[in-house]
C-alpha cells in the first residue's frame, strides 16, 4: 500500500457572491477531484487546535500527524532546519520578511502594503539581507538570506517573549499597532526601523520602483522559536517517505521528523510552480519503493493572501488537472495506495489570511471503494458529517 497526501495550502474558502456563492473549490472546474469523491470517504478535519494561531506551520504540523501542542516550538525555527542553520540552545529564530511598506514619514504610520515585497526574487533579496546583516545586526545577531521575501534572523541567547504579528495578516493596515510588542521588542523594533532608512534607497529598490514592482523596503521580524524536538515519522507511523514542497515550512517539518525532501525543478511556491513536475516526482519517488508522500502546494494560499481570485481559482483548477489527475494515472500503474486531498487551514479571499476553521477532507483508497458524496468541497465534506476532531488523528486514520 501506497500513501499519498495532497495538500493545497489555503484552498479552503468562504462563499463569494461573485461566485454566485459558492466557494472557490465549488466554483472551480474539478473534475478528477469530483470523480474521486465519488468513490471516497469524505469529511471535516480540525488542524488548528484551540488557542493556537491557524498558521501553516500549525497546520501542516496536525496534517503531518504530530499534536502542536506537544510539538510546536515556532514557525521559523522549522524554517531554519530547512535553510541548514542548525540553531544551538538559547538560540530564537525569527522569521524575516522584506515587505514594502508605504510611505509616510514616521514608521509606525506606514501600512502594510504587501507581505511578500512583489514576490522579489531570492537573488535580488539576498544582496539585501546581506546589506542588513552587514550594518544592522548588533552582536548576537544573524541574518540569513532564504528564498524571494521569505528570510532568517536568528538571536543568540536571545528572548523570544514578544508578540510579533504575521505581515500577512495585516494588509494595508497601518503598522503601528502591530508591532512587536513585550520582553525585548525593542531590540526588534530598532532593526526594523533602521532596516527601512537603510534600504528604501537602496539601488535594488531604486530599480523595482523604476520597473513598476514593489521595493522591499523594511524587514518584519515574527514567527520566532527554539529548535523543536520531533520523533521520527516511521517510529511513530511506520513508514517512510519523502516531502515535495517549494517552501522551507513543509520541508523542514519534514527534516524534522526524517522524511526525505525532494526539490523538484520550477517549484516556485506561486501559481507559476510546476505543478506536473511535482506529481512526477511523487510518482517517481513512490515506485523507487517509498511507501509515503506529503505533496505541499503554496498557490492557492499565495492567492488568498493577494486576495486574487482568479489566481485561486486558477491553482485549484492546476492542482486538479496538473496533480490529482497525474498521480491518478499514475498510480494505475502502481500499487494499491490511498490518497488524502484537503487544505491545511482555509485563507478565505475576504480576510486575505488564515482562518482556524475545519477543513474539508477527501480520503481515497483503491483497496476498499466508497460511495460517496458525488464532488469535493466545503459543503460536501460538511455534509457528510464525518469530523475528526484532532487534526494528528487523520493520519492514524489514514495510515491504518
Ligand atoms: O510563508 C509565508 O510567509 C506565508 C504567506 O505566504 O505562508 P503561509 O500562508 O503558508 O503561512
Amino acid at each position: 500500500m501506497k500513501y499519498i497526501v495532497l495538500l493545497g495550502d489555503g484552498m479552503a474558502d468562504y462563499p463569494i457572491p461573485s461566485l454566485g456563492n459558492r466557494t472557490p473549490l465549488q466554483y472551480a472546474s474539478t473534475p478528477n477531484m469530483d470523480k474521486l469523491a465519488e468513490v471516497s470517504q469524505l469529511g471535516m478535519v480540525t488542524t488548528v487546535p484551540a488557542g493556537f494561531s491557524p498558521g501553516s506551520d500549525v497546520a501542516n504540523l496536525s496534517v503531518i500527524g504530530y499534536d502542536p501542542k506537544t510539538y510546536y516550538t515556532g514557525r521559523s525555527p522549522l524554517e531554519a532546519i530547512s535553510m541548514g542553520i542548525d540553531l544551538l540552545p538559547g538560540d530564537i529564530s525569527f522569521r524575516c520578511n522584506l515587505v514594502t511598506l508605504s510611505d509616510e514619514e514616521n514608521y509606525q504610520d506606514k501600512r502594510m502594503l504587501d507581505y511578500c515585497a512583489g514576490e522579489i526574487s531570492s537573488e535580488e533579496a539576498a544582496e539585501l539581507i546581506k546589506t542588513i546583516n552587514e550594518t544592522l545586526a548588533p552582536e548576537g545577531i544573524n541574518f540569513y538570506p532564504g528564498i524571494s521575501y521569505r528570510h532568517l534572523m536568528v538571536w543568540h541567547n536571545g528572548t523570544g517573549e514578544q508578540h510579533c504579528t504575521p505581515p500577512h495578516d495585516i494588509a494595508d493596515k497601518t503598522i503601528g499597532n502591530y508591532l512587536p510588542q513585550g520582553n525585548g521588542s525593542e531590540e526588534l523594533l530598532n532593526m526594523m526601523l533602521n532596516s527601512n532608512k537603510l534600504i528604501e534607497e537602496h539601488p535594488i529598490n531604486l530599480l523595482r520602483k523604476e520597473r513598476g514592482k514593489n521595493p522591499a523596503n523594511s524587514i518584519w521580524l515574527w514567527g520566532q522559536g527554539t529548535k523543536p524536538k520531533m520523533p521520527a515519522f516511521k517510529d511513530v507511523y511506520g513508514v517512510e517517505g519523502a516531502m515535495i514542497s517549494a517552501v522551507d515550512l513543509t520541508k523542514g517539518i519534514a527534516q524534522a521528523v526524517g522524511l526525505q525532501v525532494v526539490d523538484v525543478h520550477g517549484a516556485t511556491g506561486n501559481i507559476h510552480t510546476n505543478f506536473t513536475g511535482k506529481a512526477k516526482a511523487a510518482l517517481k519517488i513512490l515506485s523507487e519503493g517509498s511507501d509515503f508522500v506529503y505533496l505541499h502546494i503554496e498557490a492557492p494560499d499565495e492567492a488568498g493572501h493577494q486576495g486574487d481570485l482568479e489566481t485561486k481559482i486558477q491553482a485549484i483548477e492546476a492542482i486538479d488537472r496538473l496533480v490529482l489527475g497525474e498521480i491518478i494515472s499514475g498510480m494505475k500503474e502502481l500499487d494499491d495506495y490511498k490518497l488524502v486531498v484537503l487544505p491545511d487551514h482555509p485563507t478565505p479571499i475576504s480576510l486575505r489570511t488564515h482562518t482556524a476553521e475545519p477543513v474539508p477532507f477527501m480520503l481515497f483508497n483503491s483497496a476498499a471503494i466508497k460511495n460517496g458524496p458525488r464532488i469535493f468541497h466545503e459543503k460536501s465534506a460538511l455534509a457528510a458529517n464525518f469530523h475528526i476532531d484532532q487534526g494528528p488523528d487523520l493520519m492514524k486514520l489514514f495510515l491504518r
